[in-house]
């Protein structure tokens, strides 16, 4: 049977350099961009068929940031397959960044340089805003658009005889103390970036536990620091190039930068070859580069407690039924 691989955000950055790289390992699979415009999620599949021309690959249009947009391509993707083998929630946003220079100037006196460099911890802030379904933009995209979207192709995920998996891209920048239960949504502070990617990782390990008796298993990965349309929105490519011999001197020291999107995907790759009793449900799988540039991934355990997942879980069901009714009203 062929397998069947959905992307989220495949138009560009790691998830497209994810799909490039999957065709290489097996081009027997079906791959679906499930990608929010149709134009670049059209130019990216003609890109990945001119070199792999006898690849199954088709696009599904979902925009993680609005419910109704969501449940559309879930729709066209339960008509589509009848099962989904690895399900790929790679979209991600970091809207209007900004650099903390002070931060950062701290930090390269400190002791804790290095681990600034790999986690970029208390050196961004960002600028959040409402959607139209009423939530928090980055919450909705990095976080819940992907949490409905799971539990509307539910029936595709779940076979005990034949498990699937859900794999997140998660990030360093991941932060308990950034992150906060009464406000899961992070609408009152500048961290929404670093609140959304915990938020990930304890949703991960909620689904581990709900979902794996039923054969859907889920895996979180950071893809290390690359240069992709997000970071350039933190600063400009021509910046990015003038200090690449400085990335590359860093990473003597740190093997979190990745710096090219294929390198970012190693973890994402290796997790599709992973079996699933193999998995560890509070394990970050983190692609890293050496200093002489070769590529491998690493685990670490997150620090995310069962208790705080759990309750962020019920949290998001309930949110589920609130959103659910103000979309479908008869429903009520
Ligand atoms: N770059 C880095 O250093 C790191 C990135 N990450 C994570 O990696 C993931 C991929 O990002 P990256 O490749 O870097 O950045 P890109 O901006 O290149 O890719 C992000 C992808 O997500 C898509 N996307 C954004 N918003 C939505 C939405 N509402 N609905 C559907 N798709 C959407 C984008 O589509 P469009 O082209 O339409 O905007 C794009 O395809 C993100 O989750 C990010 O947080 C994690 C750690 C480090
Ligand atoms: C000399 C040099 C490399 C300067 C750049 C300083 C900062 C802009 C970067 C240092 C660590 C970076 C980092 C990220 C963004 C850019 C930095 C803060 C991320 C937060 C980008 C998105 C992620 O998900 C994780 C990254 C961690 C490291």
């Amino acid at each position: 049977m062929r397998k069947v691989v959905v992307v989220t955000g495949a138009n560009s950055g790691i998830g497209l350099a994810l799909c490039e790289r999957l065709l290489s390992k097996d081009d027997q699979i079906r791959l679906c961009l499930a990608c929010r415009n149709l134009q670049r999620a059209e130019n990216a599949r003609m890109a990945l068929a001119s070199s792999h021309p006898s690849a199954d690959i088709s696009v599904v249009q979902i925009d993680v940031g609005s419910v109704k947009s969501v449940l559309q391509g879930a729709k066209e993707l339960k008509e589509r397959y009848k099962r989904i083998d690895h399900l790929y929630l790679n979209a991600g946003i970091m809207p209007n960044p900004r650099i903390c220079f002070k931060a950062f100037i701290t930090g390269l006196f400190s002791r804790n340089v290095i681990s600034m460099f790999a986690t970029g911890e208390g050196l961004l802030t960002q600028e959040d805003k409402v959607t139209e379904d009423g939530l928090q933009e980055v919450f909705e995209t990095n976080v819940f658009g992907h949490y409905i979207l799971i539990k509307e192709i539910e029936p595709l995920l779940c076979n005990v005889h034949n498990p699937s998996q859900v794999i997140w891209t998660s990030s360093s920048n991941a932060r308990r103390s950034a992150f906060s239960l009464t406000d899961y949504q992070h609408s009152q502070g500048q961290e929404s970036y670093s609140s959304s990617k915990y938020a990930t990782d304890l949703l991960s390990v909620a689904l581990n536990k709900h979902y794996n008796k039923q054969g859907m298993y889920s895996s979180v990965v950071c893809p290390g620091l690359v240069m992709t349309n997000l970071t350039y929105g933190i600063l400009p490519p021509f910046f990015w190039m003038f200090i690449m011999p400085i990335m590359w001197l860093i990473r003597l020291f740190t093997n979190s930068f990745t710096i090219s999107p294929y390198n970012g995907a190693e973890a994402l790759l290796w997790l599709f070859s992973r079996k699933t009793e193999s998995l560890d449900s509070r394990a970050k799988y983190h692609s890293c580069t050496s200093g002489l540039g070769n590529n491998y991934v690493q685990s670490y355990k997150m620090d995310v407690d069962e208790e705080s997942s759990d309750v962020l879980y019920r949290k998001l069901l309930d949110l589920e039924k609130q959103i659910r009714k103000k979309i479908t009203p008869e429903n009520k």
